[in-house]
């Protein structure tokens, strides 16, 4: 094992991690507190403003997956569909299989420019162009809009109670439900209206089956659907027709796709968040679809039959992948970014600057025993994790490994993709 990853296995170095991801996330919370007075003011620069500040916190968490744990995103898709990905405002339909779906799905935003900073910078360089373009670079009076991009979900209401992620979604506004429908229908409607005058492109992810995966909810939901007389699924739940109806109806017009997106990951791996801090790599893969919004029926009926029969699509995927270890269509991945990693670092030198101060007043207090309880304390701490990482490494068979997907033959767009592809 190699100093990095010995490194990357030590509770001290975790407990700083956490360390700058909650002051930062307060700091964050504090700031979009800040912004309250704008809202009634200029609600679509409060926006943007919120955007922005839960950009330097969710992608803080990519550069965890992608940088600390080194895990690889892979993407499926028709590169036909692959111009419009980031372009447009989409409607996500994703299975929920993986404690760390969360995090993939920000890392998935990151690399279309979803999350945040491809605005920044694409504004600076139009700024740039435009500044050069004017006469003497004293006037930027027309420079022309440009699209902001900004990721949205359906979320269990009890997250918006979650300190940091939760307060830091209130202000950008996702959509909260408590998943009872007569309860829930006045707000998620308004919540969805409220979307449609949002200043930035955004994609609206919508988990359709309502909660995770489990042996014990999926033979439930499939006693349900053979009472519904539905095909039985064999990998996903039965999906709640009625929030992607609703979503739908709501954002038509303002939307332009529903992206059909499945999930699976390589080797049979089971990432977990606990693994991801332990800087474990993991091997995502997901293959988009791109459906036209117009495609999709307006009558409920006819709509809740559409999803359904979308889902025994996405099981078949999933069934082939299990014996495969690869789903349909040539791998298209855009390159990584370096600005999670930047902004990550950034944080953290900002945040241990006053820990240092901390401890050279520490040390300089000249009292033995808050001294010894430091070292007793920082000890205690790397001796349990010197027995951490190994029982929170899920073992992952290797029914699929590298090799057999090697032998794949699948066409690829190597000028996006950041690995071997497989041709
Ligand atoms: C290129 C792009 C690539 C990739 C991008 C991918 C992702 C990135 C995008 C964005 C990332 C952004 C953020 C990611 C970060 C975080 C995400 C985090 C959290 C989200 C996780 C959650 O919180 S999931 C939970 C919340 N979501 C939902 O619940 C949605 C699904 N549910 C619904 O839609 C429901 O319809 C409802 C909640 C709106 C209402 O539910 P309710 O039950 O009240 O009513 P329904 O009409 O739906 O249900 C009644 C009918 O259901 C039948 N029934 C009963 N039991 C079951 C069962 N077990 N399974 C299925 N059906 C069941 C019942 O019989 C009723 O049927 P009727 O025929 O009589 O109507
Ligand atoms: C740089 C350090 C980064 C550390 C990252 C830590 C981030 C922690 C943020 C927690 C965000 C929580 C999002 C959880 C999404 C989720 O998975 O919700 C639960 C739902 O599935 C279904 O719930 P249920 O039906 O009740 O089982």
């Amino acid at each position: 094992m190699g100093l990095v990853q010995w490194l990357k296995g030590q509770f001290l170095c975790q407990l700083i991690i956490c360390y700058g991801f909650l002051v930062s996330g307060l700091l964050v919370n504090l700031l979009q507190i800040c912004t309250l007075p704008l809202w009634p003011i200029n609600k679509q620069l409060a926006r943007r403003i919120n955007c922005k500040l839960g950009y330097s916190l969710t992608s803080q968490s990519v550069a965890l997956l992608e940088w600390w744990s080194g895990t690889e995103v892979t993407f499926y898709t028709d590169p036909a569909d692959y111009q419009f990905y980031g372009k447009e405002n989409a409607i996500i339909v994703l299975n929920h299989n993986f404690e760390i779906d969360f995090l993939c799905g920000w890392a998935f935003c990151d690399r279309f420019g979803v999350l945040g900073i491809h605005h920044i910078l694409s504004r600076c360089l139009l700024l740039k162009t435009h500044w050069r373009r004017t006469s003497n670079g004293r006037d930027l009076g027309n420079c022309p809009p440009i699209p902001l991009k900004a990721s949205k979900c359906l979320a269990k209401k009890e997250l918006s109670y979650l300190p940091v992620i939760g307060w830091m979604w209130y202000f950008l506004e996702m959509v909260f439900i408590k998943r009872k429908w007569e309860e829930d229908k006045r707000s998620f409607v308004q919540s969805l209206q409220n979307l449609r005058d949002y200043p930035e492109n955004f994609w609206f992810l919508l988990h359709c089956e309502g909660t995770r995966f489990t042996e014990e909810k999926h033979q439930i939901s499939m006693e349900v659907a053979e009472k519904k007389g539905l095909p039985k699924l064999k990998h996903h739940l039965l999906p709640r027709t009625k929030g992607f109806w609703v979503a739908v109806q709501n954002l038509r017009g303002t939307v332009a796709a529903v992206y059909c997106c499945t999930l699976n990951f390589r080797n049979n791996e089971t990432p977990t968040l606990l693994g991801v801090i332990n800087g474990k790599k993991y091997h995502p893969d997901l293959y988009i679809r791109r459906i036209p919004l117009e495609s999709v029926p307006e009558d409920e009926a006819e709509c809740s039959s559409w999803l359904h029969k979308l889902y025994q699509e996405k099981d078949q995927f999933q069934e082939d992948y299990s014996h495969t270890g690869y789903f349909p269509g040539p791998i298209v991945t855009p390159l990584r970014g370096p600005w999670a990693l930047i902004n990550w670092i950034g944080w953290t030198c900002l945040l241990l600057y006053p820990l240092y101060l901390l401890l050279v007043q520490l040390v300089l207090s000249g009292s033995i025993l808050t001294i010894l309880a430091t070292v007793a304390f920082c000890s205690a701490a790397n001796t349990r994790s010197s027995r951490g990482p190994e029982s929170v490494h899920s073992a992952a068979g290797s029914k699929i490994g590298p090799l057999s997907r090697s032998s794949v033959g699948y066409a690829s767009v190597p000028w996006l993709s950041n690995r071997n592809t497989p041709v």
